[in-house]
């Protein structure tokens, strides 16, 4: 029998975290770090009278908790409720029956052989994106990326239905939401003032205007007898068990949700890789001559994403050290213990991808930028660029591919060049890079 010693989480004083609150608001990972390094891979945060959180860096934990014990454990309120008013109740936002329910249903949409179509649409949004790159200047990278992205995913959903108009102003919605739903989690204390301001009532319209755009686009997709193979297509054929499509409202939801999950990661990801290649002109070269290779010797962009394991791993490397969702969340339905420390039910536990993932428990030399590491897989317990378990990233493969195509047309088009020495993070719901400043060469 394995006898297994009761563990004491270690506690943060509520007065630390206030003492520390300006500074939290700025940038939280510091503090983090500071009070792993200090109590170990698992502390209490009192954040007020009986309210605390649980900050974990624990590979196995998060892996008990996602993977092997995840029915215990849902989502918090953060994106079940939040979220849930400006993108509705669908796949990234719901918990139980509901999830799973809509999780089986647009799981077959990403699968490889439907995203193998939509890869030739990827390339031309990137390219069209590109075009907007002037060698000879410092520029940040950032919008450049986060265009890219809205563009590849609406152009995945909906083929050329949506006019750039209408894209520009789903675009905006998105986003405009998103930095308000920001200002509501970090700025709690204010909730009442947006609300008698006026200022929640705009974006709740701001959403309906998005949901207005999509019932006419779904609308007009569905009098059209052509067939595009796109995701809308995918997800107007899908059936639930009983035989029934989605509720138009649910489509439109889940709709609103692909472009709020797959749009600001995969940005800030592209972003934070180009920034890493600027600093490595070695691992530029090395990526052009795979992509060269790749380019001549295959027929299909599928079997070109596939020839290119180095640009893919220079990608999960970049990954390990900014991975773009650094933290997540989830909340226990019944008590539960892991090695010892008992958890009280509806514990809010949070677990840091980003100290896991550069955790010397883990990882050899964790602050050096080296995507061989990739080529032995030593680590892949430690490693949660896309989460795990049944809730893992839809989107893991749609978002590998597209970003494969955009590094290697980058670097087959240009050399980056570094113009300066750090790469500045700025943590809020993802984490976003920050001046990502870069220049371009034209390459021969
Ligand atoms: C670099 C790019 C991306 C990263 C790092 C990323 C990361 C993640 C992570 C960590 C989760 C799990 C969240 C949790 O369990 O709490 C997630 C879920 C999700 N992602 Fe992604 N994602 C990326 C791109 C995409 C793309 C391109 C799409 C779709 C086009 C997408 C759609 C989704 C959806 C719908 C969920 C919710 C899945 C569910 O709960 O069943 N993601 N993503």
């Amino acid at each position: 029998m394995i006898l297994i010693m009761k563990r004491e989480i270690p506690e943060v004083s509520t007065l630390t975290f206030l003492k520390n609150a300006a500074r939290i608001v700025k940038n939280p990972l510091p503090f983090h770090h500071e009070n792993f390094q200090k109590h170990g891979d698992i502390f209490r945060l009192n954040i007020g009278p009986k309210k605390s959180v649980i900050f974990c860096r624990d590979a196995e934990f998060a892996q008990y908790v996602l993977q092997k014990n995840q029915k215990n454990y849902i989502k918090s309120e953060i994106q079940t409720k939040d979220l849930v008013k400006y993108v509705g109740n669908g796949l990234l936002t719901s918990n139980g029956e509901h999830w799973q329910k809509q999780r089986k249903l647009i799981q077959p949409a990403f699968h490889k052989k439907h995203i193998a179509n939509l890869l030739d649409t990827v390339l031309e949004a990137i390219r069209v994106e590109y075009v907007k790159i002037r060698a000879g200047k410092t520029i940040d990278i950032f919008p450049v990326f986060n265009d890219l992205a809205f563009q590849t995913v609406v152009k995945s959903l909906f083929s050329s239905a949506a006019s750039q108009e209408e894209i520009n102003r789903l675009q905006y919605v998105t986003e405009e939401n998103q930095k308000m739903l920001v200002k509501e989690l970090r700025q709690p204390y204010k909730r009442l003032w947006f609300s008698l301001s006026g200022k929640l009532k705009y974006h709740l319209k701001l959403s309906e205007e998005s949901r207005l755009i999509l019932r006419n686009i779904v609308h007009k997709r569905k009098q059209n007898p052509k067939r595009y193979d796109d995701l809308l297509d995918m997800l107007l054929d899908a059936r639930y068990e009983d035989g029934q499509p989605m509720r138009e409202e649910q489509l439109i939801d889940e709709i609103l949700i692909l472009f709020v999950a797959g749009h600001e990661t995969t940005s800030n990801s592209l972003s934070f890789t180009t920034q890493l290649l600027a600093q490595n002109p070695q691992i530029q070269d090395k990526i052009y001559s795979e992509v060269k290779v790749a380019s001549e010797a295959t027929t299909s962009l599928m079997e070109f994403v596939q020839g290119c394991p180095y640009t893919q791993n220079v990608i999960l490397e970049s990954m390990r050290l900014y991975p773009p969702a650094y933290f997540m969340d989830r909340v226990n339905l019944e008590e539960d213990e892991f090695n010892g420390i008992k958890l009280d039910k509806g514990s809010d536990l949070l677990f840091s991808f980003y100290e896991i993932h550069r955790s010397e428990k883990h990882w050899e030399q964790p602050l050096e930028f080296n995507p061989d590491r990739f080529t032995s897989e030593k680590n892949p317990m430690a490693y949660f660029p896309f989460g795990a378990g049944p809730r893992k990233c839809i989107g893991s493969n749609f978002a590998m591919y597209e970003m494969i195509l955009a590094v290697s047309e980058l670097i087959l088009n240009f050399k980056i060049l570094s113009v300066k020495e750090d790469i500045e993070i700025l943590p809020l719901i993802t984490l976003k890079p920050k001046n990502a400043y870069v220049e371009f060469e034209k390459r021969a």
